[in-house]
């Protein structure tokens, strides 16, 4: 599953105003969620809108190795045909999850009570990652787990069976490991409660509900707590995948940040829980206006008209890191081109993605002439005023897809081309998003 092991370079191809309008792809955690729950019903689920790229195919093949039934239509709709809860097979290969933390870190939750034991690795980014955020969890549950040195990958995790439920106050702000838990518990006896002190993310709650799993969710004095009643019946669904926020963010930025540019981003998902960088952009002043408002799949969406704007650097709050927290290299490019600086703090996780995005986007931006200063958990950004950035410089995007693409949208307004130097990890979340670019800087063939 893992991309092609040859690196692509990339010269962002001049400066160019962005005009028209983009779909963008399916929602990645929404994605991954509905093969997972699709996988756990009885019966054919369908999803449409599915985003059909390296981290989701790589959930598709791993629901597969464990019993599943996945089948891509010729209209483009994906059917399920689930094993049940409980009913997960013991898979015969390792599951390789190639560049994808959901992906590990759900499918983790799930294999922890099922009678069967896996093993999980991944590319040398994923293998990076720590994982003992979900592993203190699961073996509190039962799972027993062996893991390489600093519970990293390759992984192997042997599920209990009957897990042991538990009451799991997340230590760290993550939808990965509240869905982990959350995953556990569906074939665990009994009520398993995650508290989550700060809101991330909600898709697993209302997914979970939707397949008709018995789920509450209440407000209580150290947070949001969230009550699944294990040993869940799941009933099939037909599920519309709305657009990806965290891909229609380099749209957003790029469009505010390139004069002249005007641009339509169709069907984006405004989960408030996913929707932290409109807001920080609309406070530096740029122009996002939301046309034909709607629900998709019980998830709001709109589409976007981005004008160009001039932007004017922020101090980001702290409290809307987990709704944009794929989003800080985009809005760190967005930063790239404001008046004066923005600050952005009380953004550690950004460290542990699938690159150190901080420590990435501070040599990136700095290789190209923009000035920042490094916090242990966030960058300040010293913005040109809207002029060109100086370029000229290659980024290294350590196999993340996030800083490629986020810095071809920085060499689009930039004196000198910028270079990344390997655009093939974009595979993994963005398929289309080269070709989309041509499309919107009008130069499609
Ligand atoms: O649950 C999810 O689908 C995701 C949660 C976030 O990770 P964390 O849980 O580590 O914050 C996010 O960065 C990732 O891209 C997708
Ligand atoms: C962090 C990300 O994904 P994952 O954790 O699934 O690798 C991302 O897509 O920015």
């Amino acid at each position: 599953m893992a991309h092609s092991s040859s690196p692509t370079p990339f010269t962002v191809p001049g400066p160019a105003r962005l005009a028209g309008r983009i779909r963008v792809p399916g929602d990645k955690s929404i994605s991954h969620r509905s093969l997972m729950l699709s996988a756990l019903a009885v019966g054919e689920s369908r999803v449409e809108g599915l985003l059909e790229g390296e981290d989701v195919l790589a959930t598709a093949a791993a629901m597969r190795a464990m019993g599943a039934t996945i089948e891509r239509g010729d209209d483009g709709i994906w059917r399920i045909y689930g094993v049940g809860v409980g009913g997960l097979l013991q898979p015969c290969q390792a599951l390789d999850m190639g560049n994808s933390g959901t992906s590990t870190r759900l499918l983790m939750g799930l294999v922890a009570s099922h009678p069967i034991t896996a093993t999980f690795t991944g590319d040398a980014s994923l293998s990076a990652r720590p994982m003992a955020r979900v592993t203190v969890p699961l073996a509190q549950m039962g799972a027993s787990i062996e893991a390489s040195p600093g519970t990293r990958l390759p992984l192997m995790v042997r599920g209990a069976c009957p897990a042991v439920p538990i009451d799991y106050e997340l230590p760290v702000a993550s939808a990965q490991v509240k869905s982990a838990v959350l995953l556990a518990a569906l074939n665990t006896p009994g009520i398993t409660r995650v508290i989550e002190p700060v809101p991330t993310r909600d898709h697993s709650e209302r997914m979970l509900a939707g397949f008709g799993a018995q789920l509450t969710v209440e407000q209580g004095p150290r947070g949001r707590v969230i009550s699944l009643t294990g040993e869940a019946e799941l009933k099939p669904q037909s599920i519309v995948v709305p657009g990806d926020p965290s891909s229609a963010a380099f749209w957003m930025v790029a469009a505010s940040i390139v004069p002249g540019s005007d641009v339509v981003i169709e069907n984006v998902g405004l989960n408030p829980t996913r929707a932290g960088l409109v807001t920080a952009l609309r406070m530096m002043g740029a122009d996002i206006t939301e046309l034909d408002a709607r629900v998709v799949g019980g998830e709001p969406v709109a589409d976007l008209r981005v004008r160009h704007a001039t932007l004017a650097g922020i101090v980001v709050p702290h409290d809307l890191a987990p709704s944009m927290i794929d989003e800080y290299p985009a809005l760190f490019v967005a930063a790239a081109f404001a008046e004066g600086k923005t600050v952005a703090r009380g953004a550690e996780e950004l460290r542990v993605k699938e690159s150190d995005r901080i420590a990435a986007m501070r040599a990136a931006l700095e290789a190209n002439g923009v000035t920042t200063e490094e916090h242990e958990d966030g960058l300040t950004v010293h913005g040109s005023g809207g002029e060109k950035i100086a370029g000229g410089g290659t980024v290294a995007t350590k196999l993340d897809h996030r800083i490629a693409m986020s810095m071809t949208v920085a060499g689009l307004h930039a004196r000198n081309a910028v270079t990344i130097d390997d655009i093939a990890p974009v595979a993994t979340s963005y398929p289309a998003f080269y070709q989309q670019l041509e499309t919107l800087s009008g130069r499609a063939a």
